[in-house]
C-alpha cells in the first residue's frame, strides 16, 4: 500500500552523516515510510534514465577498505587472527554490534537507524513455525536459529576473554540475532571476495529483476545506482535482490521477512526420498546404477521443469529383471542419461513419481484451495492474515503448486506414451 508517504523525520542525523560522508542522493528522491514496505525510496519528481540516484563512497561501506579505516585497530585484529572460529558474516555483525553499542564509533549514526525488528523466520513463534506444515523452510529455519546460538557461543567466549570491550553485558545473543539479521536481509556483494553494509544503498526494496529501474555500478572507489529507465513522480525505486540468482520465496523470507505474492521462478522444494528398504528388488544393482549416474537421493524440485535427476532415479527404481541389462547398457552412453530405458519402464516410473508427489502433497496439513481462499478472503478482507501469516501461507502454497504442476505433467506425460 502507498498510502502512507511520510518523509521520515528520524533520519534527521543520518541524512546529515550521510552529508558529512560524500553519500549523495538524488534530491529528486525521498526516504520515506510506508506500511507494506517500511522505509522506501519514492520519486519525488520525474527523474531521467540514466540520472544518478546515489552514489556511495567505498569507504563509507562497511566493507574491507571501511573497516580498515573505521574499525579501531584493536578490535579488528582480534577478529583476523581468530578467522578459524569467526567467519567473515560473524565478523561483521560483531563490527554492527560494535558499531551500535559504542556512541563514538564511526558507523554509529547509520547502525542507530537499521531496523530493530524483523519479520524473518527465525523469529516465528512456535505456532508459526507449525503453520509452515511441510515446509523444509521449517528445518532450515531451526537449523540457522541453532548455528547462531552455537556461533555466539564460541565467538563471544573467545572475544571476551581477549578484550574488555566484549565482556559488557549489552553483547547479547539477542543483538547478534539481530546483527545477523541486519547482515542477511542488506548486505552486499561487491566483488567476488568483498561485501558488506552499504548506508542508502540498503534502502531500496525488492521487486523482481526485469521490472527494476536500477543500475548499479560497482567502481574501486564508489557504489552508482542510475536510472536505467524513467521513473515516474510518486513512483517507488525498487532493486533487484540475489542479482546473480534468482532467490525463491522460501529464502526470501529467510533471508528478508516476506515472500512476494507472486510465484517466483527461484521457488524450490527438497526433496529427500528414503533409501531403498532391504527387500527392494535387485537392490545392488539399482544402487550401482544410481552411484555410478551420480544420484544422490535429494532433489529440487522446481517451477516449470521437468525434475531429470528424479526422473533417472525413478527409471532406476523401477528396473525389472529383463531389463537390468539393458538399462546398464543403456547408461553406458552419456547421451543416454535423460532418455526412457524401456517404454515399460517410463510408464511405471512416471505412475511411481505421480504416486509419490501425490502423497507428499497430500501430508501437507491444508490443501492448495484451502491456502487459496485463505489468501483469496485476505485480498478482500474478509479476513485479516498477520503479515507472517500471510507469508507461509504464500511458501506453501507456492510449494504445493510445484507439486501440483509435477503430478499433473507427469501424469500427462504418461497418458502420451
Ligand atoms: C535492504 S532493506 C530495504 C529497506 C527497508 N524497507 C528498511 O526499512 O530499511 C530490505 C528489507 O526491506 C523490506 N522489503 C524489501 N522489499 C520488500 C518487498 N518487495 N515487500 C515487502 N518488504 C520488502 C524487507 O523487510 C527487507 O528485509
Amino acid at each position: 500500500m502507498n498510502d502512507s508517504t511520510n518523509v521520515i523525520d528520524d533520519l534527521v542525523t543520518f541524512k546529515q552523516w550521510m552529508d558529512d560522508e560524500g553519500i549523495y542522493l538524488n534530491p529528486s528522491l525521498d526516504i520515506v515510510k510506508l506500511e507494506d514496505y517500511g522505509r522506501s525510496i519514492i520519486a519525488n519528481t520525474l527523474i531521467k534514465e540514466g540520472d544518478v540516484l546515489i552514489r556511495v563512497p567505498r569507504n563509507v561501506m562497511m566493507s574491507r577498505t571501511g573497516i580498515e579505516l573505521h574499525i579501531p585497530k584493536e578490535i579488528r585484529s582480534i577478529i583476523d587472527s581468530n578467522r578459524d572460529d569467526i567467519g567473515s558474516t560473524d565478523g561483521q555483525a560483531v563490527y554492527l554490534m560494535y558499531s551500535l553499542l559504542n556512541k563514538d564509533s564511526y558507523w554509529h549514526q547509520y547502525t542507530s537507524i537499521l531496523p530493530k525488528q524483523f519479520t524473518t523466520s527465525i523469529y516465528f513463534d512456535q505456532d508459526e513455525m507449525k503453520e509452515l506444515q511441510l515446509s523444509k523452510l521449517r528445518y532450515f529455519t531451526e537449523s540457522r536459529l541453532s548455528g547462531i546460538e552455537r556461533h555466539y557461543n564460541v565467538i563471544f567466549k573467545k572475544l571476551s576473554s581477549l578484550n574488555d570491550e566484549f565482556k559488557k553485558k549489552e553483547y547479547t545473543f539477542e543483538l547478534f540475532k539481530w546483527a545477523l539479521s541486519c547482515i542477511w536481509s542488506r548486505a552486499f556483494s561487491l566483488s567476488s571476495d568483498d561485501g558488506g553494509m552499504v548506508p542508502l544503498a540498503d534502502m531500496f526494496n525488492a521487486i523482481e529483476k526485469a521490472k527494476s529501474k536500477v543500475r548499479p555500478d560497482s567502481r574501486a572507489d564508489q557504489l552508482i545506482y542510475y536510472a536505467s529507465k524513467d521513473i515516474e513522480r510518486g513512483e517507488q525505486v525498487f532493486t533487484p535482490y540475489g542479482v546473480y540468482k534468482t532467490i525463491g520465496n522460501a529464502q526470501m523470507l529467510m533471508d528478508y521477512g516476506f515472500a512476494f505474492d507472486d510465484p517466483s521462478e527461484g521457488d524450490t522444494i527438497q526433496l529427500t526420498l528414503d533409501n531403498f528398504s532391504d527387500d527392494e528388488l535387485y537392490i545392488d544393482t539399482k544402487i550401482d546404477l544410481l552411484e555410478q549416474l551420480d544420484i544422490v537421493r535429494e532433489f529440487n524440485l522446481k517451477r516449470n521443469q521437468l525434475p531429470q535427476e528424479l526422473l533417472i532415479y525413478a527409471r532406476v527404481k523401477n528396473l525389472k529383471e529383463n531389463e537390468l541389462q539393458l538399462a546398464k547398457e543403456h547408461y553406458r552412453n552419456d547421451d543416454n542419461r535423460n532418455k526412457p530405458v524401456s517404454r515399460r519402464n517410463e510408464k511405471t516410473a512416471l505412475r511411481y513419481l505421480s504416486n509419490y508427489l501425490s502423497r507428499y502433497l497430500d501430508s501437507y496439513e491444508t490443501t492448495l484451495s484451502d491456502d487459496l481462499e485463505l489468501l483469496e478472503k485476505n485480498k478482500e478482507k474478509k479476513i485479516t492474515l498477520s503479515y507472517n501469516m500471510l507469508n507461509i501461507i504464500r511458501i506453501r502454497k507456492g510449494e504445493k503448486e510445484i507439486l501440483k504442476q509435477l503430478i499433473d505433467s507427469f501424469d500427462k506425460i504418461r497418458e502420451h506414451l
